[in-house]
């Protein structure tokens, strides 16, 4: 403990930093219930409110939550971000379902609140990060690009946020690079068959039982294919980079998408 100006106690972490109240959304869900754990387990963080589907969001502010993390589902968390800029809590967020409008809608709220964080990950995975930016580096070398997602068959949405985003990274260095269209002479496909498009991307969801979050890309030119993969076979394998965002949030106010930057990537 530490005394502060107004001679309040103030918990400190080792090292005398003070500790950061957190709150979790979705406490009770596959990954809330990793994040509740890591929170314990950290020294200095403090779990304050685990909060989920039919709890009072008001229990979040009530408990002195400083940072919020939200795991919870794409249809709801667009309003637990509103409640926790309105009351000036940082929301680390997970949770998937984020498009341009969203992102947009997200930063007009925080406008008018320049010491509120927001940061949107699609995946906190340090494997899945550096994956993203392989596929980023090596797309301008391959005519042909496909994305494959697998999942645990409980996934709500398809394909994954981090699905969407790698493919929007491909087609994007693709377009810097001037590369035309895929190749692909298809003209008769049931519907489906060749996947979601996302941004001229082919991008395929798999949702098989004992899978927990695992990505391919897969990339092609004349006699030979590159294929890169990466797998969580634990929520563990999020937890360094929730933890991470966790700490930073408090110096990056505004919105943060991704967590490459607080990365060094
Ligand atoms: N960014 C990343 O690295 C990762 C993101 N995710 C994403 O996180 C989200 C959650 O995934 P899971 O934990 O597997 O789902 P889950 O279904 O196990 O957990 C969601 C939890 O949120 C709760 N919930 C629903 N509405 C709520 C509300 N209004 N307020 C508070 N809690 C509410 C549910 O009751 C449930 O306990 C998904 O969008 C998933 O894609 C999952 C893994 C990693
Ligand atoms: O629902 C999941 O499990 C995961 N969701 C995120 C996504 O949709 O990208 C991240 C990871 O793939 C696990």
């Amino acid at each position: 403990m530490t005394t502060a100006p107004d001679q309040q106690p103030v918990p400190t972490a080792p090292g005398d930093a003070p500790v950061i109240n957190v709150g979790v959304l979705g406490a009770r869900g596959r990954m809330g219930t990793e994040v509740v754990k890591a929170v314990n387990d950290a020294e200095d963080l403090e779990l304050v409110a685990m909060v989920d589907e039919g709890d009072w969001l008001f229990g979040l502010a009530d408990a002195g939550t400083q940072v919020v993390v939200d795991f919870t589902r794409p249809d709801v968390v667009m309003d637990n971000i509103r409640f926790c800029i309105d009351n000036n809590i940082h929301c680390v967020v997970g949770t998937t379902g984020f498009d341009e409008d969203r992102l947009s809608t997200i930063a007009e709220w925080l406008a008018p609140k320049p010491d509120v964080g927001v940061i949107i990950a699609p995946n906190f995975g340090i494997g899945a990060l550096l994956l993203m930016r392989f596929a980023q580096d090596a797309a301008r070398f391959f005519p042909s690009v496909e994305v494959v997602e697998l999942h645990h068959p409980n996934k709500v949405d398809a394909p994954s946020g981090t699905a969407v985003r790698t493919a929007r990274l491909i087609a994007a260095a693709r377009r810097e690079a001037d590369m035309p269209p895929a190749p692909d002479a298809t003209t008769d496909a049931l519907p489906g068959a060749r996947g979601a498009d996302v941004e001229g991307v082919p991008v395929h969801a798999v949702r098989l039982a004992g899978l927990v979050a695992h990505q391919e890309v897969l990339m092609g030119a004349a006699g030979e294919t590159l294929t890169l993969r990466h797998d969580s076979y634990d929520r563990a394998s999020f937890m360094p980079g929730v933890l991470l965002a966790v700490r930073e949030i408090g110096r990056r106010p505004g919105l943060t998408v991704g967590i490459e930057g607080l990365l060094g990537l």
